[in-house]
Parts: structure tokens; sequence; C-alpha cells
């Protein structure tokens, strides 16, 4: 027997299923903060590093060495921030080498007391590097920023600085660090501040406050390993 549910008798035709509605779109990336803010890339390698910076059950000399190892890449990596001339060099064999050479007047400045802790890196990539010393203190109530020491090569307004800072939390030290320096004659565009780990709040306040300033930092994260100067300096 035929079902005839249609008014002239016919067999009702099947209602149409309705288009399904499309999938929901994934998630947009997070916009990049800053054009002049670069994550080096988060490979094996340097998540493990970061591990076991964060793990609290690492020892002292593992944290020492392992935070070097970070550092020395952090510090690679910033070196390729630096202005470079075409050099051509002849080989052993006789061969034409076309390479580059870094320019000189170049300089590095450490936040005291963390930032010393990079200084080596540093100094273990550039032989001969000028390295000067800034020292902010935090005022314990009002977590206001105070510049209370500040010494740079004398023609710093002249060069390029590598500042570093492992610890980016609130960039409230590093704004504070860039005014003094700006004080000094050094321009944001010359400084390209190195740092191990950094929040988002750190980041946009401080490409707010100085946005040609670059930043080049081992990872981007809301939660920064806290007590890192205590902690490679074994003054726990
Ligand atoms: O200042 C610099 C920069 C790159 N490489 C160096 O050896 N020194």
């Amino acid at each position: 027997m035929t079902r005839t549910d249609g008014e002239d008798g016919k067999p009702a035709a099947a209602a149409p299923t309705p288009p399904r509605p499309p999938p929901p779109a994934p998630p947009l990336p997070a916009p990049p903060i800053s054009d002049n803010l670069t994550v080096i890339p988060p490979k094996k390698h340097v998540r493990e590093l970061q591990t076991i910076i964060r793990d609290r059950n690492t020892t002292r000399s593992d944290f020492k060495f392992y935070a070097d190892r970070l550092i020395r890449l952090v510090v690679e990596e910033g070196l390729n921030l630096l202005p470079y001339t075409p050099a051509t060099v002849t080989t052993p064999t006789g061969h034409q080498y076309p390479g580059l050479r870094y320019q000189r007047g170049n300089c590095g400045v450490s936040i005291v007391r963390s930032g010393e802790a990079m200084e080596q890196g540093l100094r273990d990539c550039c032989r001969s590097i000028r390295i000067g010393k800034i020292l902010v203190s935090s005022d314990l109530d009002t977590h206001e920023a105070r510049v209370v020491y500040a010494k740079f090569p004398e023609d710093v307004a002249e060069r390029k600085v590598l500042l570093m800072y492992p610890i980016m939390n609130t960039g409230n030290t590093i704004v504070r660090a860039l005014h003094v320096m700006r004080e000094h004659g050094i321009q944001e565009q010359n400084v390209i501040l190195l740092t191990l780990f950094c929040t988002p709040v750190a980041a946009r306040l401080v490409t707010s406050s100085f946005p040609r300033l670059r930043i080049l930092t081992s990872e981007m994260n809301e939660v920064t390993p806290n007590h890192f100067g205590q902690r490679y300096f074994g003054t726990d």
C-alpha cells in the first residue's frame, strides 16, 4: 500500500534535509604583539632546556648549566639582529668565499643582578665586547621601578646595544631601564633586548612604550620562572 498524504492523493515528497551548518571556524591565532618581537623557534632541545629551568627539583648546578645553554642560544640568535657587511675571504684551497663580517660598534648592557648571568654567554660569542650595567630597584610596596646605578661605555649612544635581562614578568624594570638609557642618548632602535622568558603583559607594556626596540625571547608564556638570579648564582 502506498502512503497518499498529499492533497492530490500523490505520495508526499520527502522533506528536503536542511543544509548542515558549517563547522565552527578554528580559533584565529593570537595577533602578533609586535613585528619587533621574536620568539626563537620552539624546537625540542629548546623546550628541554626550558623544562629543566622550570623544574623545582633541578639542582643548582644543573640549573646553571642548562640556563647557560639557553642563554647561549638566545645570544647567538641576538647576534643575527646586528648589522653585517659582505666580506669575501680566500680559503686554504684558493677558493673565494663570499661571507659576512659583523660591523664594529656593539656593546652589551646587563640589568643587575639576573642580567649578569647572561654576560658570560655574550663574552663567549664576542670576545672583547664592552659591557655596561644598570641597577633598577623595585619598591616592595608600590612595585615602582627606580634606577639606582647605571654605567655605560662612554660612546654608548653610537653603539648597538644588546640589553640582557632573563625574566620579563611585568616589564616595569625594562621600561625604567630604557628610559635611563634614553637619557644617555641611546636610541631604542639601536637596542636589542635579549630575554629568556617573557609574559605577554610585559611584552605589550614594553613594545607600546618603545615600539622600535627589538626583543628576542626563548618563550612567551603567562607564567615566568621565579627567582632566576638566586637560583643561577646560588644565593637562594
Ligand atoms: O660585536 C660582535 C658581533 C658579532 N660578533 C662578534 O664577534 N662581535
